[in-house]
C-alpha cells in the first residue's frame, strides 16, 4: 500500500498503522487525528470539510466517543482515511490537514475508565517471585490457571512526558517501619489494551467477544516503588506502591494494525478452563525496547507472554463485571528468558545486587532523581512494514516533602 504522504524510512507510522490520539495545536481545542509519518492528520477539521463522517466523534478532547461507536465504525473510519491517504486524487484537499508532529501537543488519548493491571508473563512472574518470596515456589499455584491482576488507579494514568515524582511512604528497616521518600524506585514496560463498546453487568464478555470491545493497544510504564509495595502488599496486593503514577502512550494502535503481527502465544499446559480458551492466536510478534537516559537497556519480546489479552479480557468480565468505555488493562511486565529482555529494574539488577553498568560511566540499581525512561515498541506489519506504537517517557523528580 503506497501513501502520497512522505513517510521517513523506518517510521513505524506508515499507512499500515494509522494509530489514533489526541492532539491539539499552539494552544488550539483539542481534537482526535492519526499518526501519519512524522505529521498528524487532523480528523475534526477532515470532517469539516466533509471528508469523513463524524457523529461528534472528533472535534473532542478524548477518544472516548468514537471508541465507544464499535466496530463497525472503526472499520468504515479507517477504510476512509487509508482510502484519503493512498489516492492522489484526495491529496490536494487532505494535505491541508496534516499537522507537523512538532507542532502537535499530545494529550492522554482517553479518559480512564478502570485500570486493571496483569501479571502474565512467566519470567517476569518467576524473577519477581524468587526476588519477593525467597522461601516459596516462584510461581504462585494459581498462576498457571488464571491471569492474575489486581485493579489499579485510573485517575493517575498519565499521558507520557509527565514527570514522576518519587513516592514516599512506609518501607521495612531492621527498627521497624520508617516513612521517606523511595529508595527503590522502578518502571514495568507493559502493553495495554483499552476497551471501546462496554458490556452489560452480569454479562460475561468470552474470548471471542475481545474483538467487538476492545478498540486498540498502547505502550503502559507501571511506575513501582518496590520497597513501599514489598512493606504494603501483603494479603491484599500493590496499593501504594504502584499507584502514584502510571504512565501511557499517546498513540492508541488499532486492533487492525496488528492483524500481520499476531503469533501463537506459548503452549499452555494444564489446558486452561473452558472459558478461557482462545480460537484465534492472540500473540503478538512486538518487541519494546527500554532506554534509561538513552542507552538502551532491554528489549522485552511481547510475544512471549503466558496469557493473552482476549483470555484476560473473558477473565476480567467472567464474574459479570460490567466493561467501560475507556477501560485500560494493562498486560503485566513484559520480561524474556535473557537477562536483556527483562522488563524493570529490579529483574534486570536482581533487586539492586548487581547493577546496570551505563555506557557513559554511571551505574545505575534503581532509578535516581532526574533519571529519564523511555520505552517504545515496534510489531510486524504487512509485507513487514513496521507498525510503531510511539513512546512512553518520563523523568523522575524529586520527592515533595
Ligand atoms: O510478585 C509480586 O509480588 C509482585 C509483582 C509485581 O510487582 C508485578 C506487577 O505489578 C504485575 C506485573 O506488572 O506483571
Ligand atoms: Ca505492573
Ligand atoms: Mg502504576
Amino acid at each position: 500500500m503506497e501513501t502520497w504522504v512522505d513517510v521517513p524510512e523506518g517510521s513505524g507510522f506508515g499507512v499500515e498503522n494509522l494509530p489514533y490520539g489526541v492532539f491539539s495545536r499552539r494552544g488550539g481545542p483539542p481534537r482526535v487525528g492519526v499518526a501519519i509519518g512524522d505529521r498528524v492528520l487532523d480528523l475534526a477539521g477532515l470532517a469539516e470539510a466533509g471528508l469523513l463522517t463524524d457523529r461528534g466523534w472528533f472535534a473532542a478532547g478524548t477518544l472516548n466517543s468514537f471508541m465507544s461507536a464499535g466496530r463497525p465504525v472503526w472499520q468504515a473510519t479507517r477504510e476512509r482515511l487509508t482510502a484519503l491517504l493512498t489516492g492522489p486524487e484526495h491529496r490536494g484537499r487532505v494535505e491541508p490537514h496534516l499537522v507537523p508532529l512538532s507542532d502537535a501537543d499530545l494529550r492522554l488519548p482517553f479518559d480512564v475508565a478502570d485500570y486493571v493491571d496483569f501479571y502474565s508473563s512467566r519470567d517476569h512472574a518467576t524473577n519477581v517471585g524468587r526476588i519477593f518470596r525467597p522461601n516459596a515456589e516462584p510461581l504462585p499455584p494459581n498462576w498457571l490457571h488464571l491471569p492474575i491482576g489486581y485493579h489499579g488507579r485510573a485517575g493517575t494514568v498519565v499521558p507520557s512526558g509527565t514527570p514522576v515524582v518519587r513516592p514516599c511512604g512506609q518501607r521495612r528497616s531492621e527498627d521497624g517501619p520508617v516513612f521517606g521518600p523511595s529508595l527503590k524506585l522502578d518502571i514495568e514496560a507493559e502493553v495495554g489494551f483499552v476497551v471501546g463498546v462496554p458490556s452489560a453487568l452480569g454479562q460475561p464478555v468470552p474470548t471471542a467477544g475481545f474483538r467487538d470491545h476492545v478498540f486498540g493497544f498502547v505502550l503502559v510504564n507501571d511506575w513501582s516503588a518496590r520497597d513501599i509495595q514489598a512493606w504494603e502488599y501483603q494479603p491484599l496486593g500493590p496499593f501504594l506502591g504502584k499507584s502514584f503514577a502510571t504512565s501511557i502512550s499517546p498513540w492508541v494502535v488499532p486492533l487492525a494494525a496488528l492483524e500481520s503481527a499476531r503469533t501463537a502465544p506459548p503452549p499452555q499446559d494444564p489446558e486452561p478452563l473452558p472459558y478461557l480458551r482462545c480460537d484465534e492466536p492472540w500473540g503478538l510478534d512486538l518487541t519494546l525496547r527500554i532506554e534509561l537516559n538513552g542507552h538502551v537497556v532491554s528489549h522485552p519480546p511481547f510475544a512471549t507472554m503466558y496469557w493473552t489479552a482476549p483470555q484476560q479480557l473473558a477473565h476480567a468480565t467472567v464474574n459479570g463485571a460490567a466493561l467501560r468505555t475507556g477501560d485500560l488493562m494493562a498486560s503485566g511486565t513484559v520480561s524474556g528468558p535473557e537477562r536483556d529482555q527483562r522488563g524493570c529494574l529490579i529483574e534486570l539488577t536482581r533487586d539492586g545486587r548487581e547493577p546496570l553498568e551505563l555506557p557513559d560511566g554511571r551505574r545505575r540499581a534503581y532509578l535516581e532523581d532526574g533519571d529519564t525512561v523511555r520505552i517504545q515498541a515496534t510489531a510486524s506489519g504487512p509485507g513487514g512494514a513496521p507498525i510503531g506504537f510511539g513512546e512512553v517517557t518520563g523523568t523522575v523528580l524529586p520527592a515533595s516533602r
